[in-house]
């Protein structure tokens, strides 16, 4: 008997199922499933990790190794920002500069939508700390 392994989408700590009571039109429930605890079914019946649990601890990996270089670009970025402006003020010019702004956001959005200028409008934020 071949043992199927659900996919990683359907699977989870929570199921979603609708169900319909007479009179009271569409309820949802929600039903829990066995699980462990990163959301993918429990283990194999040969007792090694369920392949759906080790494929997504593989991705989680690489989402950790993701997070932390995005981390660690966004304060690096904030700082060159902070040390352009800086110098700029100390040349006698203005702390910002609304054209380059402007540019970097329209790049922002052009890859990346609206979700991409929010992004680019945190970024710029970060980068200029206390006005
Ligand atoms: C860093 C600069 O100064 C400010 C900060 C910017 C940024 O964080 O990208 C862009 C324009 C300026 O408002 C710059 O002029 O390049």
């Amino acid at each position: 008997m071949t043992c199927e392994t659900p996919r990683a989408s359907e699977s989870g700590a929570f199921r979603r199922s609708r169900a319909r009571q007479a009179g009271t039109g569409d309820i949802e429930e929600q039903t829990m499933s066995a699980t462990t605890l990163n959301g993918a079914t429990s283990e194999s019946t040969e007792g090694g990790p369920d392949p759906a649990s080790s494929h997504i601890a593989d991705l989680r990996q690489r989402i950790d190794e993701i997070d932390a270089a995005i981390i660690a670009l966004w304060k690096e970025r904030a700082a060159i920002s902070q040390e352009v402006g800086k110098t700029r003020i100390a040349s006698g010019g203005t702390r910002l500069v609304l054209s380059r702004e402007r540019e970097i956001l329209n790049r922002f959005r052009t890859e990346l939508g609206a979700d991409g200028t929010q992004l680019g409008l945190l970024i710029l934020r970060a980068g200029r700390g206390p006005l």
